[in-house]
């Protein structure tokens, strides 16, 4: 299929221009001023619209089986709302259970996956440690596309790793030039005051929130940092939500390290108010790790997208409806972790930061599409618009508004955390692998539509690092036994 995109305005993250774009074949073939449709392309008037690269959520859970339930967007639905919503790509967490093999997990997951309708990706998590994991870690890299590994540092008892594991399984990162990313919460100290709360009494969604403290973030994130110094690994500290865990990236910036931090849609514009409404289920909806913050926080992620500090905007899209957060109707530890977004992720932004000034759109398609396809080691194939590119563009109406609600929405949960909020800004067409998925408010997708991205290790960061490690590698003093200096 041949797709001409007249008279639009082509944002990119380094700059803006006017240009006609076409898509051939499900890839961008020419960029430029007044490009002749070619015969027989579907022409699109785009004037008045910007042209952006397609969104990139690069922190999602589809069909994620987790604190005893499974979350409910598989990849088909979670996918169609993605573009529903102006996002072309996810990059999903496979998550293998300690003990079990991390190829075992892949396969499993790439399965699930099959049904998905956008473009797709796995990280796979480090849940465990032995000569076995460190075998498949090299065999993801080697053969299978996988790049980055997560490491949990909180749910303790299930998916929490500790410090011996991450300084193995991040020197492995170096070794492969692979990204290791942290969910950063001291989980110790999250069971303790998990623990004094339900003893004090506090059983509901409130709980959920003051057993999460900024304190325990900005400790671990603090931790993963020096433990990645010490690997000499760079790091992506997956949603950061307040301010001691966005200070500890930007302090380790400033020091020369290469961290990335990811602020989520959510925490940039919700806050720990939701946790007191009266409602229960209403409440419960919004449970999810880190919790929201105060406004404080909240400002301290936009100023560290604003200054750089923070560098992508994702949703950790985990859905779960209200029956399944009922599984903690007694005691919020039992309540499943996690909230949907990706739908309104990019309009959300848009609103919250490009009609606000804090970005500009430039800024806004490097925190929602190119910065993460740099980390993730798929740029130029993803997050700009130009020749050679996948044809992943969407068609951004500046000037359209909506009122967020769940009625209207493809995600397959009945609530949402963003009902209500006015938007202006949205995706008026998107277009995945050169077709376009959506118009007229109108999905038009095909289970199994969307492919599995394979992505290459060592970016160009890891050529850069190896080069510094072998400078700065430790060496030893070569002593003469028989000279003695001091008396
Ligand atoms: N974030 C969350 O609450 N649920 C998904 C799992 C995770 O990312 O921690
Ligand atoms: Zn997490
Ligand atoms: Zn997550």
């Amino acid at each position: 299929m041949t797709i001409a995109l007249k008279g639009g305005t082509v944002v990119n993250a380094d700059r803006s221009f006017r240009a006609d774009v076409i898509c051939d074949d499900g890839r961008i073939v020419a960029v430029g001023p007044d490009l002749a449709a070619p015969t027989g392309a579907r022409v699109i008037d785009a004037s008045g619209s910007f042209l952006l690269p397609g969104g990139i959520d690069p922190h999602t859970h589809m069909q994620f089986p987790f604190m005893g339930t499974v979350a409910s967007d598989d990849y088909y639905t979670g996918t169609a709302a993605a573009l529903a919503g102006g996002t072309t790509m996810i990059i999903d967490f496979c998550i293998p259970g300690p003990q079990q093999s991390l190829l075992d997990g892949y396969r499993q997951w790439r399965e699930w996956g099959e049904k998905a309708c956008a473009d797709w990706s796995l990280h796979v998590a480090i849940t465990w440690w032995s000569d076995q994991v460190r075998e498949e870690m090299g065999t993801l890299v080697a053969d299978h596309g996988v790049n980055s590994f997560k490491h949990f540092m909180a749910y303790k008892n299930a998916l929490m790793v500790d410090d011996d594991v991450l300084m193995h399984s991040f020197s492995r990162c170096r070794e492969l030039g692979a990204l290791p990313m942290v969910h950063a919460e001291n989980g110790d100290i999250v069971w303790l005051l998990q623990k004094a709360l339900l003893e004090a009494g506090i059983t509901g969604p409130e709980g959920h929130a003051l057993s999460r403290p900024p304190e325990v973030e900005g400790e671990a994130a603090n931790r993963a940092i020096m433990i990645a110094g010490a690997a000499g690994v760079p790091l992506y500290i997956v949603h950061t939500s307040c301010r001691e865990a966005h200070e500890a990236i930007a302090r380790a910036r400033a020091n020369g390290q290469r961290v990335y931090g990811e602020s989520l849609i959510q925490h940039l514009t919700l806050d720990e108010g939701e946790y007191r409404n009266k409602d229960w289920a209403y409440a419960a909806a919004r449970v999810m790790s880190p919790p929201f913050r105060s406004k404080d926080h909240q400002k301290s992620l936009w100023d560290g997208l604003t200054a750089g500090s923070l560098q992508v905007v994702a949703t950790d899209h985990c859905a779960f409806n209200t029956a399944q957060k009922r599984m903690g109707i007694d005691d919020f530890t039992l309540i499943p972790n996690g909230t949907g977004g990706i739908e309104d992720r990019m309009a959300v932004l848009w609103t919250n930061g490009v009609n606000t000034g804090r970005l500009t759109p430039n800024e806004f398609v490097a925190v929602t599409s190119a910065n993460a396809a740099k980390a993730f080691n798929i740029y130029p194939q993803k997050g700009v618009i130009a020749p050679g590119a996948d044809a992943d563009i969407v068609i951004w109406d500046p000037a359209a508004t909506k009122t967020v609600s769940a009625a209207t929405q493809h995600s397959n949960i009945e609530v949402n955390v963003f009902e209500g909020m006015a938007l202006r800004g949205l995706p008026a067409i998107t277009i995945s692998q050169g077709k376009v998925v959506w118009e007229g408010n109108e999905l038009k997708v095909q289970r199994g539509e969307g492919r599995f991205v394979p992505r290459q290790g060592t970016a160009p960061v890891f050529e850069a690092m190896k080069i510094r490690n072998e400078l700065t590698r430790p060496t030893p003093v070569k002593r003469d036994p028989s000279v003695h200096v001091t008396p």
